[in-house]
């Protein structure tokens, strides 16, 4: 098997470096400077980071080889996943590898601002027995406000429980039952939060809605007893605004794992303060999460190389179930021979799922009928991720359609497309494992899909299959199988063979010069 090359260029756990060895030519490189990233990165078929690269546009516009982004970790806001997504090249992350790692050092930080462990500490080091100035604050009985309640947030909540705080969370995106089993009260305003909380810990992605979402307003709102503690991303919070809070003791304190700009620069004013406690990103740096998430992010990469499933991608909707694969690989076959059969700018591309499919809430399919139909177009430049995006950027308007309703078959899957010309149309089934086509401009015909085919729209005349098929004996073509469709004796019909070699221009010219023949193209799937 072809051995493709990886470049790992953030430090990872051994176990996941080696099991990325027995796959790809892997080169370790933690610690790569951007320039030289930016020189070397065309070499790579697949790219695995940590947080310290930034896997920027630019850096994607140079990675012409590239087909993967593995990101041991969950955030991956250092990586510019859109332009991956429209260079078809797919992200994959760690989502749960790291979740107890920094749920119990968002617990270490609580209670390290509330006790002022690391102050102490340090006086002691300096031989200093200081307890007077050291006087904390308890957890129990306080209000504890969660800005995000996915996984790290709600874990974070089931020890604060244990340590008998109420627990208050804002999130839009979950749902009350969920609160409601983590007995969590859901707030459906962050201010409401901030007013009424004790500790706020924030536990959700950053993002362009996101960034700053903890500002001057937001700060001057908390309690003045009241402590931050940030274990997500430093942008969620405006840092300027949050030194000037704590300078002026506006707020208890604020203990913080992660900052606008990494690494923070040694002038730093926030390293000033005697009312925080700082690390240097250390929430997902334990030996056990660093483990789970280089294996979590490296086998998903071999799978994504095997052809497989993939676990965690992060610009790839939906996972394709193995039920719903026979289906993916004939509507993006279907996609292909509509391509192929239309000769006229399309405008609308519709896709109409039917049967037992309909109920499969899967929007690889879609995807794949759009890769496969603007292949024959675009070449291998489109894949399952990006195909969507290539449409959009057409002007190619994809409209996905279920119905419950089923002809002969229990699933079939048909595409219509609306060109400035007309509309063409094609649908097929998978039965017994064979992937069949059933109509072409609603014309039945049910056949079984093969990679040669060649469709003739003609007048139905009698003798004009003998001319097509003396025209392929001719040229020493053989006919596998064949049917004809047409609605009406005399009238307009379409005739489908399955072919066991490719044709030539010079075999096309031949058989549109037959008489009574309208069109004839040729299919390659
Ligand atoms: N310090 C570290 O080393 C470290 C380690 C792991 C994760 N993280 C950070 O923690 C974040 C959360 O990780 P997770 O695994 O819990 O992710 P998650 O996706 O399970 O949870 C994030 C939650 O945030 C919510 N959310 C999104 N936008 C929101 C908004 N505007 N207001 C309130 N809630 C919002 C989402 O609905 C979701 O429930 C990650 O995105 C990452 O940036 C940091
Ligand atoms: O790689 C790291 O150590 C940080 C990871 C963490 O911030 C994450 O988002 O998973």
């Amino acid at each position: 098997m072809e051995r493709y090359k990886l470049l790992v260029s953030d430090p990872i756990a051994e176990s996941g470096l080696n099991k990325l060895k027995e796959f790809f030519e892997v080169d370790y490189r933690p610690g790569l400077p951007k320039e030289e990233l930016l020189n070397i990165i065309g070499d790579y078929s697949a790219l695995v980071v940590r947080s310290e690269t930034k896997v920027t546009k630019e850096v994607i516009e140079k990675a012409k080889n590239l087909k993967v982004i593995g990101r041991a970790g969950v955030g991956v806001d250092n990586i510019d996943v859109e332009e991956a997504t429209r260079k078809g090249i797919l992200v994959i992350n760690a989502p749960e590898g790291n979740t107890i790692a920094a749920c119990e050092h968002t617990i270490g930080l609580m209670l390290a601002i509330s006790r002022k462990i690391p102050q102490a500490f340090s006086l002691l080091k300096q031989g200093k027995w200081e307890r007077k100035s050291f006087i904390g604050n308890e957890l129990y009985g306080k209000t504890l406000g969660l800005v995000g309640l996915g996984r790290i947030g709600s874990e974070v909540a089931k020890r604060a429980k244990s340590f008998k705080m109420r627990v208050i969370a804002y999130d839009p995106f979950i749902s009350p039952e969920k609160a409601k089993e983590l007995d969590v009260e859901l707030y459906s305003d962050l201010h409401s939060l901030i007013k009424e909380a004790d500790y706020i810990s924030l536990h959700l992605p950053l993002t362009q809605e996101t960034k700053n979402l903890i500002g001057k307003k937001e700060l001057e709102m908390m309690k003045p007893t009241a402590y931050l503690i940030n274990c997500a991303r430093g942008g969620l919070v405006d840092e300027d605004a949050l030194y000037e809070v704590l300078k002026e003791k506006k707020i208890a304190g604020a203990a913080l794992d992660v900052f606008k700009n990494e690494p923070i620069n040694p002038d730093n004013p926030l390293l000033t303060l005697d009312n925080v406690v700082l690390t240097p990103h250390l929430g997902a740096s334990t030996q056990e999460a660093q483990e789970k998430v280089a294996l979590i992010v490296a086998e998903d990469i071999i799978r994504f190389f095997k052809g497989e499933m993939v676990s965690h991608a992060v610009n790839l909707p939906i996972q394709i179930s193995p039920d719903i694969l026979p289906f993916v690989k004939l509507g993006e076959k279907l996609g292909k021979l509509l391509a192929q059969i239309t000769n006229a700018n399309p405008e609308e591309l519709e896709i109409k799922i039917c049967g037992d499919l309909a109920q499969k809430i899967e929007t690889s399919l879609a995807s794949a009928v759009v890769k496969g139909f603007l292949e024959p177009i675009l070449g291998e430049d489109v894949n399952l991720i990006n195909a969507m995006a290539m449409a959009k950027d057409r002007r190619l308007k994809i409209v996905e359609v279920r119905t419950e309703e089923m002809d002969t078959y229990r699933s079939s899957i048909r595409l219509r497309l609306k060109t400035e010309k007309g509309i063409i149309d094609v649908s097929g089934t998978v039965s017994r494992g064979q992937e069949r086509v059933l109509a072409i401009q609603d014309y039945y015909l049910d056949l079984a899909l093969s990679q040669y085919l060649l469709i003739a729209f003609h007048i139905d005349r009698p003798g004009i299959i003998g001319k097509v098929g003396t025209v392929l004996g001719k040229n020493n073509i053989n006919i596998a199988a064949m049917q004809v469709g047409r609605k009406e004796i005399g009238k307009d019909a379409v005739m489908v063979l399955v072919i066991d070699n490719p044709v030539d221009e010079k075999v096309l010219k031949e058989l549109r010069e037959i008489e009574n023949i309208k069109e004839v193209y040729y299919v390659c799937l």
